[in-house]
């Protein structure tokens, strides 16, 4: 703001220290080097193979996706209903127009950018599978593999957030979904709670904590936020939650870990320090609709596929 204050006088008028108003401008006051993001984390990223393009289109305006609930809808008369356009690839996904009031349609579509939706996909998810989703926070995921499994089968949602995981329950009843467990999690006694599961999923969907350098566009004041300790903080949850949930891996299973990030630190390097500490797992090439490879998994992000940054892998444990 300063950097703008100094090149246009009426924004520099509003810095007079009246009430709700910022103080006075001080001769030598530090001014921030103009960019997209903290120099620290334009390196980063591009340390990470996110070009300068691509770090710019991280705080583009987003458009309005949906996934439509087959349990409950059918996606032709949705998209007819909405004027959506269907996502190529994306089952269930369409793109409303700008300003679309979706309240009226509760339960039949859930708001979910295509990037979130293509990496449920990972997972796979068949009907009658038992499924962990471990950090499930209000149930994004959770309602899109219950969707994918015809609500049969067995989903176990956990969180450590209360809150988050409180809103799961409502939003399952009203999309019809009657296969979702929730169950709370005590931070770093995560595994206590599970001991019912341990080898027994199909599948562990891990939607870890993170930067969230791919969702600036619905955050852009995050990228000011993050600092080298915050994401070194991640980080260490994230070996934490990928630890939990190999566990509960059956032989034969996989364990598919996103993050909503572009960051090696969060993504391809942690898959490559999970694989090279556990020798009996392997990385699955993925077939999803979008995606460019990145170590052993994929990554989206707006430039190149139009939907927030994410990175995905599928791990399956041997035999
Ligand atoms: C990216 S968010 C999940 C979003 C959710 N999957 C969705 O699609 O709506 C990450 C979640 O991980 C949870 N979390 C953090 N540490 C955890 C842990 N040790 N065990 C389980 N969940 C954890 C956070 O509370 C947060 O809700």
């Amino acid at each position: 703001m300063l950097s703008v204050a100094a090149s246009d006088a009426a924004v520099a008028a509003t810095f007079d220290g009246s009430a709700h108003g910022p103080a006075p401008i001080s001769a030598d006051e530090p001014m921030a080097a103009s960019g997209v993001m903290p120099s620290w984390l334009a390196a980063a990223l591009s340390a990470s193979g996110v070009s300068p393009d691509q770090q710019a289109a991280l705080i583009d305006r987003a458009p309005l996706d949906v996934r439509v609930n087959r349990l409950r809808a059918d996606p032709a008369s949705i998209a007819s209903a909405l004027d959506g356009e269907p996502i190529p690839g994306v089952p269930d996904a369409l793109r409303l127009p700008t300003g679309t009031n979706v309240d009226a349609y509760a339960g039949q579509i859930e708001v979910q950018d295509a990037g979130s939706q293509i990496v449920s996909l990972a997972a796979i998810a068949q009907p009658g599978e038992r499924i962990v989703d471990l950090c499930a926070g209000g149930g994004g995921k959770t309602l899109a593999l219950a969707a994918a499994m015809r609500n049969e089968g067995h989903i176990l949602a956990t969180d450590i957030d209360r809150a988050r995981l409180s809103r799961l329950a409502p939003r399952a009843e009203k999309a019809g979904v009657t296969i979702v467990e929730t169950r709370l999690l005590d931070p770093k006694r995560e595994a206590a709670a599970l001991t019912d599961w341990v080898g027994t999923a199909d599948t562990v969907l891990i939607d870890a904590p993170c930067s969230g350098t791919g969702t600036w566009r619905r955050n852009p004041e995050a990228r000011w936020r993050l600092t080298a300790d915050r994401l070194a903080r991640f980080a260490e949850q994230q070996r934490h939650v990928l630890d939990v949930g190999a566990e509960l891996v059956r032989p034969g299973g996989a364990l598919v870990y996103i993050v909503c990030s572009l960051l090696d630190a969060e993504g391809a390097g942690q898959v490559e320090a999970f694989l090279a500490d556990h020798s009996d797992w392997r990385a699955e090439p993925l077939d999803l609709p979008a995606g460019s490879p990145r170590g052993a998994g994929l990554r989206l992000d707006p430039a190149s596929h139009g939907t927030d940054g994410f990175f995905v892998a599928r791990l399956i444990r041997a035999c």
